[in-house]
């Protein structure tokens, strides 16, 4: 103790508020600043020097010692905030609250900014096509709550529901940060393994009461019913959580934050975790790998880029937004001309999202409110092309935009075109807005001129031919007249300084002059500022409005993006059914028919499914024959359909699906620990035990993982389970190498075979890609190993090896066997699927039906008749 006592006496002044302040941080990077400089100590400069490469030197820190010091000039900051945010850091920006000029003495400092992965307004930190999320999680005993919050976007959004739920959640919106109580920290663990970046916050935080007034505080309301929160209890939770840490992360200027929304799950699709990174929605599962939205995202604002991801991963499952979102697709697609028009208008529209929550938190720069202009004045000529629209959502998104006529006068008024991004840099304010403005801006301009215009009247006044004027630090402006000219010097012209050939003077005029001239640049700079902030201040006003015509553009700019690559593509308009029929003519998988080689052509195939005919399909082909490209397809084409998008097909109708699973391809878990069996297994699971009878299931190749007879056995059962489910007929595409599943067909009506068929030519197997009703008869794994380029004598032993194989009799009797299953073996217990006929069924157990009254009877039926509905 007074060994510290000691060493904090020694400490000097800078150092000891500097531990001081970083103390309050704990966590964070310190960003100190010193002078014109950032500078960072100890630990913190180590880690400095190493992310952005700079010199790391020692300070003589008083008698104490020595410490680590790392630093860079202040108005790099954009360039190396961002650097240190991507590598992992919390950075707190510690700023100079004090004039230093005005001071005497060490100036008072404080954090201003704490910017976390999360959290921040930097465009050198945000990606312009992809929200950042910050996540807080709060875990309930059963169910989980989530919120999601934008800071650059003002987007806040919750919800909640069980942990699989959660994790679709996270995996759809995957927020940079994620926060959530310290008590959780193995729960957390648990759930969000290694992937994310993660903060813990104090546990009182995370607590009803508390959260909830912080969000009605915020909000200003009394309750929050408006926003159809109030009963998402760990949800509200959540999101109070994260109103918190805006706060501690010294964020306090939030009012683009003006409403949180619920994720409506029963709106959109249900694609667990597994089925948007299998079906590479939006990211690719291999480095180089092309992922859906490559080829749909054409839009031309970073708003609707954003919008289009949120889009792809929730997809709708009503049919009227659908149709809606069709039919203005249909417009665009039939009306190319308007297309082109509105598009060549909002190609000038940029982050129109992100500027108004620049404003409204008050750190827009110059540049950007002119971006803001270019903006305004571009959203004009869209209203009145979407409002003269027939298509009357067309027309209502024109009606609904805000041109904010009044504001763009404004800035076009006051705001020069040319303003620079730094609002110090003066040239900010236009002439005409302030008188006193405009004589500083002259007279720091032109402020030269009027000395030589009075050296000018000097000259003819006093007859003196050299007269000069000229300026020294020590008594400013001056008059020098030689000596031969000094009889001839005004009275009131006082005398400053004798020189051996000359005198120098000053006047009244010329110290009244030098007084405007110094400063007005000074003050030109503070009433720029002032004008400036007075104009971001009426902006302002506009937030609410420009938010809303942001989100109308970014829809329009998706729509646009969907008929644009219709057209492009091919693509046919789908019919989107409350049925439970699928039918696709000439389907084609959006991605692979674009990366084929030129000249070769994608190979369209067709696709029913229904619920009571044909609800499984097992498709059977060798290697490379184009199974899973069938499956992966049928899924995104259902997909692009139910997020409004023209599909590639010559004809679609789709009955609408709710629930989309996929058991496709190897898993990435390995490198987890987990073998790939149990992977499979896993996801198997979780299809099996959240079925629907809207579900589309597409499974590839399962039981691959493991013997040839567990894997057919497993397979097996499971299209017996999907089939024979007394709730659900799940429609499912059933990719598989084991022809001897085709035997599952005689047994089980709802059951077809179909097989993409390839032709054997000489020894060699050629592609046809097409599917056709019918099993197959055996693998062509040995043919497909002499296409990869396996050496000959491998492959001729392969052959050999598969002709003694085949000869063996077990073997060769598979087939045979199969057809011996016992039959209907599965019997599938109604008390395994549901728990609540297990209730019902301890229910029925428990009644005596020696003793038990008409009466009592009726009772319990209706008791039971209540836990099955
Ligand atoms: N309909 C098609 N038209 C043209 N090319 C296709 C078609 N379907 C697939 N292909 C091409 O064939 C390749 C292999 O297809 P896919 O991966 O679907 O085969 P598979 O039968 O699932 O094979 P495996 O059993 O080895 O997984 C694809 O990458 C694609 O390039």
């Amino acid at each position: 103790m007074a060994k510290a006592k000691a060493k904090a006496a020694k400490e000097t002044p800078l150092m000891k508020q500097y531990n001081s302040i970083k103390a309050k941080h704990p966590g964070a990077l310190l960003l100190f600043r010193v002078g014109d400089f950032y500078e960072t100590f100890g630990e913190d400069a180590v880690t400095a020097s190493k992310v952005l490469d700079i010199v790391l030197t020692k300070r003589a820190n008083g008698a104490a010692s020595h410490i680590e010091l790392a630093g860079f000039p202040h108005h790099s900051l954009d360039s190396y905030l961002p650097k240190l945010v991507r590598a992992g850091n919390r950075v707190a920006i510690c700023d100079q609250l004090e004039d230093p000029k005005e001071v005497k003495g060490i100036v008072k400092r404080g954090v201003t900014e704490l910017v976390t992965p999360g959290l921040s307004f930097n465009d050198n930190v945000l990606d312009k096509r992809r929200n950042n999320y910050l996540a807080s999680i709060y875990f309930g005993k059963q169910d989980l709550g989530i919120a999601f919050l934008d800071l650059s976007t003002g987007e806040f959004m919750c919800a909640e529901g069980n942990a699989s739920y959660i994790e679709k959640l996270l995996q759809s919106f995957s927020p940079s940060e994620i926060i959530y109580s310290k008590a959780d920290k193995t729960k957390a663990a648990e759930l969000l393994k290694d992937d994310f970046t993660t903060f813990h916050c104090e546990d009182w935080v995370f607590q009803y009461d508390y959260t909830y007034e912080k969000l009605t505080d915020h909000f200003q309301t009394a309750n929050l019913k408006g926003f159809g929160i109030e009963t998402l209890e760990h949800g509200i939770i959540a999101a109070g959580a994260v109103l918190y840490y805006l706060e501690e992360t010294e964020h306090k200027e939030v009012k683009h934050i003006a409403a949180i929304s619920r994720i409506a799950e029963e709106k959109f699709v249900w694609l667990d975790k597994f089925t948007i990174r299998n079906l590479e929605l939006v990211y690719p599962q291999q480095d180089g790998g092309v992922p859906l939205i490559q080829i749909l995202d054409q839009t031309v604002t970073p708003m609707g880029s954003r919008m289009m991801k949120k889009w792809m991963v929730l997809p709708l499952k009503e049919k009227a937004p659908i149709e809606e979102r069709l039919k203005v697709v249909d417009h665009f697609h039939a009306e190319q001309e308007l297309a082109e028009e509105i598009l060549s208008h909002l190609k000038h529209i940029g982050d129109l999202e992100r500027i108004i929550s620049k404003v409204a938190v008050a750190r827009i720069n110059p540049r950007e409110m002119n971006q803001l202009k270019k903006a305004l004045k571009s959203t004009l000529p869209i209203k009145e092309l979407l409002k003269k629209q027939k298509n009357p959502s067309l027309k209502k998104l024109g009606d609904q935009i805000n041109a904010c006529e009044f504001l763009l006068e404004k800035i076009d008024k006051e705001l020069k075109e040319d303003a620079p991004m730094l609002t110090h840099q003066g040239n900010i304010i236009c002439d005409g807005v302030d008188a006193e403005l405009d004589e500083y801006r002259k007279l720091s301009t032109s402020g030269k001129d009027y000395l030589v215009q009075i050296q000018q009247r000097e000259i003819q006044r006093t007859g003196i031919s050299s007269l000069k004027i000229a300026y020294n630090k020590v008594f400013g402006y001056y008059l020098e007249v030689s000596n031969t000219h000094k009889d001839k010097v005004p009275a009131e012209w006082i005398r400053k300084q004798t020189l051996v050939n000359a005198e120098r003077y000053i006047t009244e005029e010329l110290k009244e002059y030098e007084d405007k001239i110094l400063h007005a640049e000074e003050k030109l700079v503070v009433l720029e500022h002032k004008y400036f902030n007075l104009l971001v201040q009426s902006a302002g006003e506009y937030v609410t409005q420009i938010q809303e015509n942001a989100r109308i553009l970014a829809t329009v700019d998706c729509l646009l993006s969907f008929a644009s690559v219709a057209a492009r593509n091919g693509y046919c308009r789908p019919k989107v059914a409350d049925t439970d029929t699928l039918e696709i003519k000439d389907g084609r998988h959006p991605v692979i028919e674009k990366q084929l080689p030129v000249g070769e052509d994608y190979v369209p195939n067709d696709i029913y499914l229904d619920n009571s005919t044909q609800q499984i399909i097992i498709i059977t082909g060798p290697n490379m024959a184009g199974k899973s490209a069938l499956l992966r397809q049928t899924a995104l084409i259902v997909l692009m359909a139910q997020m409004g998008s023209f599909v590639p097909a010559s004809y679609a109708r789709i009955g609408i699906i709710d629930k989309v699973f996929t058991r496709v391809g190897a898993s990435d878990n390995l490198s987890k620990g987990e073998s790939t069996f149990m992977v499979e297994m896993t996801e198997t699971a979780s299809i099996l035990n959240n079925l629907s009878d809207r579900s589309l299931v597409l499974m590839d190749e399962i039981g691959r993982g493991t013997s040839t007879y567990d894997g057919i056995s497993i397979a097996w059962s499971i299209v017996e389970f999907l089939h024979n489910h007394p709730k659900f007929n799940a429609k499912t595409l059933f990719a598989t190498h084991y022809h001897e599943l085709n035997q599952l067909a005689e047994d089980f009506p709802k059951v077809k075979n179909f097989n993409v068929s390839v032709k054997e030519v000489a020894d060699k197997v050629i592609f046809m890609r097409k599917l056709k009703e019918g099993g197959s008869e055996h693998s062509f794994g040995i043919h497909v190993a002499q296409m990869a380029g396996m050496p000959n004598p491998v492959v001729l032993r392969a052959a050999e090896i598969m002709g003694h194989l085949e000869k063996d009799k077990d073997m060769h009797q598979q087939q045979e066997k199969m057809k011996d299953v016992p039959k209907n073996n599965f019997q599938l217990s109604l008390f395994e699927i549901d728990p609540k006929f297990k209730e019902a069924q301890e229910l029925l157990d428990s009644i005596d039906i020696n003793t038990i009254s008409p009466v009592e009877a009726l009772l319990k039926l209706n008791e039971i008749k209540k836990k099955l509905d």
